[in-house]
């Protein structure tokens, strides 16, 4: 099967726009450029003029299958990534059971390949069940197909630990993707430690709570050469650090939330469990140090964290209610909202934080529209505002903080492999 998309509007290295025509042939890119002399193809497919990105790549997903059905399964978070224009993104392993040897790793490739509808590339575990006591078999994982190794809900509690997870992580090839998180300074928290929790009188999560573990750990990649990479970094002092051990040569590398970069501590309305995240919505300043710290290259990329809960969990206030807010479905437009049409960032650079950074941290071969690559891709319209529903999500988490905001930059169309796996309704019209 041999597809033209003709009348796209692609981003040219200089971050110009330019009208381009795009030809795939057996869900891999033949060729991309004006006026393609390839006339004889199967099906035209006609852009209408609307932006062609690669399809976006997101290291940090919980699809909560096997074990959380109730928040999401497989089948509805990967729809939701594709509604969103994510074409390829990983699974977190807090699940029951947790993939932390091959048996369940299996199991776990068995759903995504009977269910997805993107690209999902599975994380194993550090350690078995995720309670931090025994190091898993890095090297049958690894061989297995891990993406790479995380006990993201949690911290790594013990150093030694964490020294012996790199060392096995590195010779597995793999990196080590931390949550940060030192359970000692943690005090029972719901939100940031400062303004926020003595509005709302709520425990609060200290900075150093996250910050004292990246301190400690980009020591122990120093000695071990291990890539270690950091989730979701939220603090002006963990930014710090990071952009200190990759001035000293460590391999460190960091990705950031859609809602660290749009949102802040003074943004939290009132005591919902909407605004309840891990790690949580901190200060003006640690927003800025966030925004400084992915424009100067300190911070490699942006991750979703999507983490779906149930309605019910969620509509508790912040005592009670679990960590995490969705978000696949609203991340691109939130971004280019907030961030390109204020004039913070270019499309383009937004478009490499959400593509071929993340792709290049993990030498993955995806979030390039080269010919070569597979056809991984997502129309956007640019021009349309449009309001957040949550109740229209495809996600079965509906958990959000921006139901209501008014944004630009929706996905209309989402390939994974030159399938089709998304469209909006209303574009059908465009493909003959
Ligand atoms: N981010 C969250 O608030 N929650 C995540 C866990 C995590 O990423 O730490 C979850 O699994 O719900
Ligand atoms: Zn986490």
């Amino acid at each position: 099967m041999k597809i033209k998309v003709i009348n796209a509007r692609v981003l040219q290295s200089d971050g110009k726009m330019e009208s381009t025509e795009m030809v795939m042939e057996n869900g891999m890119i033949q060729e991309i450029g004006r006026n393609l002399n390839q006339t004889v193809v199967d099906r035209v497919w006609d852009a209408k003029g609307l932006f062609i990105s690669p399809g976006f790549v997101d290291v940090h997903v919980h699809l909560r299958e096997p074990g959380g059905e109730a928040k999401e399964t497989i089948e509805t978070g990967t729809q939701a990534a594709a509604k969103g224009g994510f074409t390829t993104i990983c699974a977190m392993p807090n699940t029951t059971p947790v993939p932390d040897d091959g048996q369940t790793l299996d199991e776990l490739k068995r759903r995504i390949k009977e269910t997805a509808h993107v690209r999902v590339l599975p994380y194993a575990s550090i350690t078995s069940r995720q309670v931090g006591q025994k190091l898993v078999d890095m090297e049958t994982l690894a061989d297995k197909g891990a993406f790479a190794f995380t006990d993201d809900g949690v911290g790594i509690q013990d150093a030694g630990m964490m020294l012996e997870a790199m060392k096995a992580a590195s010779s597995a090839g793999k990196a080590v993707v931390a949550h940060c998180e030192d359970n000692s300074l943690v005090h029972k928290g719901v939100c940031h430690e400062g303004d926020v929790s003595q509005r709302l009188s709520l425990p609060g999560i200290m900075s150093t709570t996250e910050s004292v573990q990246i301190a400690r750990d980009v020591l122990l990649a120093e000695q071990t050469g291990c890539h270690y990479h950091i989730c979701h970094v939220s603090t002006k002092e963990s930014v710090r650090i990071i952009r200190n051990a990759k001035k000293a040569g460590i391999h460190v590398t960091a990705e950031v939330t859609p809602h660290h970069l749009v949102l802040q501590e003074d943004d939290i309305m009132e005591d919902h469990g909407f605004y309840k995240m891990n790690p949580p919505l901190r200060s003006r300043e640690d927003q800025q140090a966030l925004l400084e710290g992915l424009k100067d290259g300190t911070i490699d990329f942006i991750a979703t964290d999507h983490a779906p809960h149930t309605e019910e969990e969620k509509q508790q206030g912040f005592l009670d209610a679990p960590f995490g807010i969705t978000g696949l479905e609203t991340a691109f437009p939130l971004l280019y909202t907030h961030l390109v049409e204020e004039g913070f960032c270019t499309l383009k650079e937004l478009v490499d934080w959400m593509t071929v950074k993340p792709a290049a941290v993990f030498h993955l071969p995806y979030g390039t529209l080269a010919p070569g690559a597979p056809a991984d891709f997502t129309l956007i319209d640019l021009t349309s505002d449009r309001a957040v529903v949550r109740e229209t999500f495809l996600s079965k988490g509906k958990n959000t903080p921006f139901n209501g905001w008014t944004l630009k930059g929706w996905p209309v169309l989402t390939v994974v492999n030159g399938n089709l796996t998304w469209e909006e309704s209303t574009h059908e019209a465009a493909r003959t």
